[in-house]
């Protein structure tokens, strides 16, 4: 049988940006606009590791260029990276806005974005890989208080 070519194994790293760190109600989602192939779904925002960065320096650099604001990264969201294909792997860090940052906007590769609390997580299309990241998410976020 012919060896299979080597496929290198893509890091993603992405935040759940929340309300509060230590007792999160909502969460950001946020719309792509490209490739043609994933415009339209909602996904963490973030992206793709560079050569010599840590997964850490960005998640934060992501979040600066997608959404124009800096911010104080958690722990990962579950165990380990989460499988988004057979070829890309996604680190996903808890995140909070750093005191007087602006508000989240969608400045680059999303056309909006969301605040969701457990109420209507599952309202918008998330990208396929995300839903089982999704479901680990809806067991760790706090109703809101009325
Ligand atoms: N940022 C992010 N990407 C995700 C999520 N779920 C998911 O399947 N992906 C996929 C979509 C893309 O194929 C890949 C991330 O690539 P990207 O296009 O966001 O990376 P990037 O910003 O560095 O873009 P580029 O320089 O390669 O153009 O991971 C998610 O929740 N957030």
């Amino acid at each position: 049988m012919p060896a299979r070519p080597h496929q290198p194994c893509v890091l993603v790293s992405a935040v759940a940006l929340v309300d509060d760190l230590s007792r999160p109600t909502r969460v950001l989602a946020a719309r792509r606009t490209r490739p043609a192939s994933l415009a339209g779904g909602w996904e963490f925002p973030g992206g793709k590791v560079e050569p010599g960065e840590t997964s850490a320096h960005a998640a934060r650099r992501e979040v600066q260029e997608e959404l124009g604001l800096r911010v104080r990264l958690g722990e990962r969201v579950g165990p380990g990276a989460w499988t988004l294909s057979t070829t890309a792997v996604m680190d996903l860090w808890w995140a909070t806005a750093l005191p007087g940052e602006p508000w989240p906007r969608p400045l680059q590769d999303h056309d909006q974005v969301r605040w969701l609390t457990l109420k209507d997580l599952f309202e918008v299309a998330w990208l396929t890989a995300d839903l089982p990241i999704v479901e680990h998410l809806a067991g760790l976020l706090h109703t809101p208080c009325s």
